[in-house]
């Protein structure tokens, strides 16, 4: 399914090959992960409410995914929550039959920032228990992410430098869960 996603994206961006993202996922070097999270649902938050809304309790702080792409399934409790531009966290209906997919820091950077990963967050739940099963689907350790040639043929200009997946990895173990990873990798615009 990530690779039908990751060929359609392609499509889309009318790149060629198709398969220029999802052979990454192919190769048998794919540093991909398979993620199981439980989050016991959690009474405390009850006394908490002031109806502010300032004492959520996070259950999974807030952060984009690493990876190329990220597909989520979860059982139907609510927690799960994406940040808008506008600076609000919106929720993501819980529903035991769709998929939640993420794009990850480095489909952005290989769009050049057309596609952009977009930080989530889980908030506890107070009476139900939330399981989620995530697939990240990542390149090869060795693989160099930089935005692709075929995206930079007309006025665009590469906002990233190019790294491989193990310099993103090796900085990103140095940096909090909130940060944004790619900062270390963004070009500074000539003024
Ligand atoms: O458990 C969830 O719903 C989201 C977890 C998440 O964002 C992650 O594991 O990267
Ligand atoms: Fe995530």
């Amino acid at each position: 399914m990530s690779c039908d996603i990751l060929e359609m994206l392609a499509e889309g961006l009318n790149i060629h090959p198709k398969n220029v993202f999802s052979k990454l996922l192919m190769d048998e070097n794919s540093d991909s992960v398979f993620r199981v999270n439980h989050y016991p649902p959690c009474s405390e938050i009850e006394g908490l409410n002031d109806n502010n809304n300032n004492n959520d309790l996070i259950g999974f702080g807030e952060h984009t995914d690493p990876q190329i792409i990220s597909i989520l399934r979860s059982n139907n409790t609510s927690g799960l929550q994406i940040l808008l531009k506008d600076g609000h966290w919106i929720s993501v209906p819980p529903d035991e039959h769709s998929f939640f997919v993420n794009v990850g820091d480095s489909l952005q950077v290989m769009t050049n920032g057309r596609f952009k990963s977009v930080k989530h967050r889980v908030l506890a739940n107070s009476v139900k228990s939330r399981l989620s099963m995530i697939y990240f689907g990542g390149p090869p350790l060795s693989e160099k992410i930089a935005p692709l040639a075929s995206l930079m043929e007309g006025e665009d200009s590469s906002l990233y430098k190019e790294f491989t997946w193990f310099e993103y990895k090796k900085s990103a173990y140095k940096t909090r869960l909130a940060d944004n990873r790619l900062i270390l990798f963004e070009k500074i615009a000539a003024s």
